[in-house]
Parts: structure tokens; C-alpha cells; sequence
């Protein structure tokens, strides 16, 4: 097992990685103070895992909610069934809530835990290679609103993540490739040396081969864990987090939570980030080649949906969380390994990537 911490002072938290975690009470029991736990997971995970957490519960009142399964349901009314069952079942301000699942369940069970009484304990539990390497941590909760993606939330640390690996043999080969696009995001915006490490071992990777997956689950959970720690309300530098998912958030809300994944759109908006910090000069085509090629490597989509046009995609970004006083910021790569928060860039060249030219 590895262990790594986020630091923040007297909410600092550990971050567990390893095989076989959901067999071990130890970890996660220190951090239960009360008497009762509540386990929020969906219709998919709770069949394969809930018995395996359960187990661990023992001694406490534990209660099970189970949500619909998807990105369409990561909204305030579903968010309402979980209050509902913890009042139900007489959950109180030390009851600890466990999110089971993937970054929806982890959302969405983090925004209950920061709403339910003003707010309860909570231990996140991912079970997709996107929640185990960025949703898990970092503390932003929250549910999407039809006119934008996780505009309504709160940041909102988890007391502890558990990250058992062997939960990965039941994910499919497409959620694998979506959780790799944050993977290589890591890369791209600050660690060339994992990039490195990312071009020499993706098939590795894509073959599910543990050793790989171990390294590339640590390596970015560190990387998560090091913005975080300097930045956790997106004062500045956690904005680079965020590569890709102007352009991205405008596809997932454009074409209808849950038609393109998560990762599938990070991926698809980096290579359109990419392309205009090659239209500003910042990368070469080789580069813009490179970056369009570790996501095809990954199986994941380089163009952006024809469906789409360049006013609707404006009209998605003029929404996002980086626009101040009507300014869109972007995050751009002054190179491989580099990234930057800007909003000054050529309107033109922005156009120019939204219609294709
Ligand atoms: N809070 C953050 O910092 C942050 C970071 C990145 C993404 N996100 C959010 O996370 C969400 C995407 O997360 P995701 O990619 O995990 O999607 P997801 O939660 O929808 O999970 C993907 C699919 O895999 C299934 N699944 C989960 N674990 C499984 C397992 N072990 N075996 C088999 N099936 C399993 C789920 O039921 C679902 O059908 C988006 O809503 C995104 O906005 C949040
Ligand atoms: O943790 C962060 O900060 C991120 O930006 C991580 C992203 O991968 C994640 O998708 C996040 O939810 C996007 O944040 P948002 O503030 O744009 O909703
Ligand atoms: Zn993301």
C-alpha cells in the first residue's frame, strides 16, 4: 500500500493506494467518529462492492442509498434522495458518509456530506481510474445544472480516500481511457517528466498491467494533492486543473450529460486548447501532433462533435467558472509540461479552433 497526504493544516487527509483495500477495517475506521454511517453508491457499483464496504462497518447503524447510474443524474433533484434517506434513518450531525463509486458518486456524495446539518464527515471510495486519480481528491463537490456543468456546489474536503486498485478488473475498457485523459492532463500541465513516462507506457496502461496503473494512479493523486495544497479554492494555480474543460464542460453540456464521458471530452478540449496555443505560436505542430497522438493512443476522441457549432460552444463557455467580469480565462500549454491561465489570447484564433478552420 502507498500513502499520500494532502496538506492542509488541520484538515490534511490521507490517501490511500493499493490492492485489496476494501478488506481493510483499519484504514477507514479512525475516521468514522459517530455511531452511524450512510454509504451513497449507484445501481452498478453497489451490486459489485456495498457487501465488501459493509463489512467493514460492523458495530456501527450503517445505511445503503442507491442512485440512478450516469452523468444524467448528477443533478439537485437525485442529490435530494440522499437528504431524504439520512433523515429517514435518523442520521445526525456525526454520522459519516461514504461515497462508493465513480467521480458522480463522489460529487454528489461530497455536496450531501457538505449540506446535510451544515455539514458531516465524509470518506471518498473511487472505483473508476478518473475518480481514483482526480475526483476522489481535492475537495469539489457538486451536481450540473442543464445550463452548466457542477455549477452548483462546494469545496468540500473528504476526511480520507481509499483507493483499493483491484476495483478497476470491473471497469470497462471506455471508462479506463476517460480516466486516463486526466492521467495525461497531469502531464501536460506541469509534470514533462511523467509525460515522458506517460508516451513510453501507454500501452502498458491500456493492457491494464498493475505495476503501470499503480505508478500512474500515485503519480497523478500526488500531483492533484501538491495544487491542492497550494491552491484549494482556485485562487490561481489550481486553474490549470482545469486543461481542456472549458472547451470540454461545453461538449458534455451541448450534447447532453452523459452522451460523450467525462474524459472523452477533457480529451477532445485539450487537443482544442492545444490548437490554440499553436495558433498563438506557444507549441509547434509537432507538439500539436504529440498531443493529438498520446490521446488517440489512449483510445479517446481528438474532434469535437460536428453538431456542435462555434456559437453554441461560445455560449457553453461564456458560462464557465474562469470567466471574471465577463472575461473568459483559458488554460493554454506555453509548452509540453507547461501550463498557463490566460485570458490574453487572440478572440480570432479562439474562433478560428471553434469553427475548424
Ligand atoms: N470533483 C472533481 O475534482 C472532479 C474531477 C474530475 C471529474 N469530476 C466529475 O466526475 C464525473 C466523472 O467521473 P467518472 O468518470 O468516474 O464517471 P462515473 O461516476 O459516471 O462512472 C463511470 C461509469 O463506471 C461505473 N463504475 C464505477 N466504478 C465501477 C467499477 N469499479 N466497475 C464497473 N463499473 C464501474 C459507473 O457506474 C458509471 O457507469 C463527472 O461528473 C466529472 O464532472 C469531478
Ligand atoms: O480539481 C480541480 O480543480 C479540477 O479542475 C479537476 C477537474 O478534472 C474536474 O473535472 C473539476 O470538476 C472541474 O472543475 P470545475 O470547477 O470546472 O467544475
Ligand atoms: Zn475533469
Amino acid at each position: 500500500m502507498q500513502t499520500l497526504t494532502v496538506d492542509l493544516g488541520d484538515r490534511s487527509y490521507p490517501i490511500y493506494i493499493g490492492p485489496g483495500l476494501l478488506s481493510k477495517p483499519e484504514l477507514i475506521t479512525p475516521f468514522i467518529k459517530g455511531k452511524s454511517t450512510v454509504t451513497v453508491s449507484n445501481e452498478t457499483v453497489a451490486p459489485l462492492y456495498m457487501d465488501k464496504v459493509q463489512q467493514n462497518l460492523q458495530g456501527l447503524k450503517n445505511c445503503q442509498v442507491t442512485l440512478p447510474d450516469g452523468e444524467k443524474f448528477k443533478t439537485l433533484e437525485v442529490l435530494d434522495q440522499i437528504f431524504s434517506s439520512m433523515l429517514e434513518n435518523q442520521c445526525d450531525r456525526r454520522t459519516t458518509l461514504l461515497a462508493l463509486g465513480g467521480g458522480v458518486v463522489g460529487d454528489m456524495g461530497g455536496f450531501a456530506a457538505a449540506c446535510y446539518q451544515r455539514g458531516v464527515n465524509f470518506i471518498q471510495i473511487p472505483t473508476t481510474l478518473l475518480s481514483m486519480v482526480d475526483s476522489s481528491v481535492g475537495g469539489k463537490t457538486g451536481v450540473n445544472h442543464p445550463m452548466g456543468k457542477n455549477m452548483i456546489g462546494a469545496f468540500y474536503q473528504p476526511q480520507c480516500v481509499l483507493i483499493d486498485t483491484d476495483t478497476l478488473s470491473t471497469l470497462d475498457d471506455r471508462e479506463l481511457s476517460a480516466g486516463l485523459a486526466e492521467v495525461i492532463k497531469y502531464g501536460l500541465i506541469g509534470d514533462p517528466e511523467f509525460l515522458d513516462w506517460l508516451t513510453k507506457n501507454m500501452s502498458a496502461l491500456m493492457a491494464r498491467e498493475t505495476d503501470a496503473l499503480s505508478y500512474a494512479i500515485y503519480r497523478s493523486c500526488q500531483n492533484k494533492a501538491r495544487v491542492v495544497a497550494a491552491d484549494e479554492r482556485e485562487a490561481g494555480q489550481r486553474a490549470l486543473l482545469n486543461l481542456g474543460h472549458t472547451f470540454g464542460h461545453a461538449i458534455e453540456t451541448g450534447m447532453g450529460y452523459g452522451n460523450w464521458l467525462h474524459g472523452e471530452a477533457v480529451a477532445t478540449g485539450t487537443v482544442m486548447a492545444a490548437e490554440l496555443s499553436h495558433n498563438m505560436g506557444w507549441l509547434s505542430a509537432d507538439d500539436l501532433e504529440f498531443v493529438k497522438n498520446i490521446f488517440l493512443k489512449a483510445n479517446l476522441p481528438v474532434e469535437p462533435p460536428a453538431s456542435l457549432s462555434a456559437d453554441e460552444f461560445m455560449q457553453h463557455m461564456s458560462r464557465d467558472k474562469k470567466v471574471q467580469d465577463g472575461v473568459l480565462s483559458l488554460v493554454l500549454l506555453r509548452q509540453l509540461g507547461e501550463g498557463v491561465l490566460t485570458s490574453d489570447y487572440d478572440p480570432q484564433a479562439l474562433r478560428a479552433v471553434l469553427e475548424r478552420q
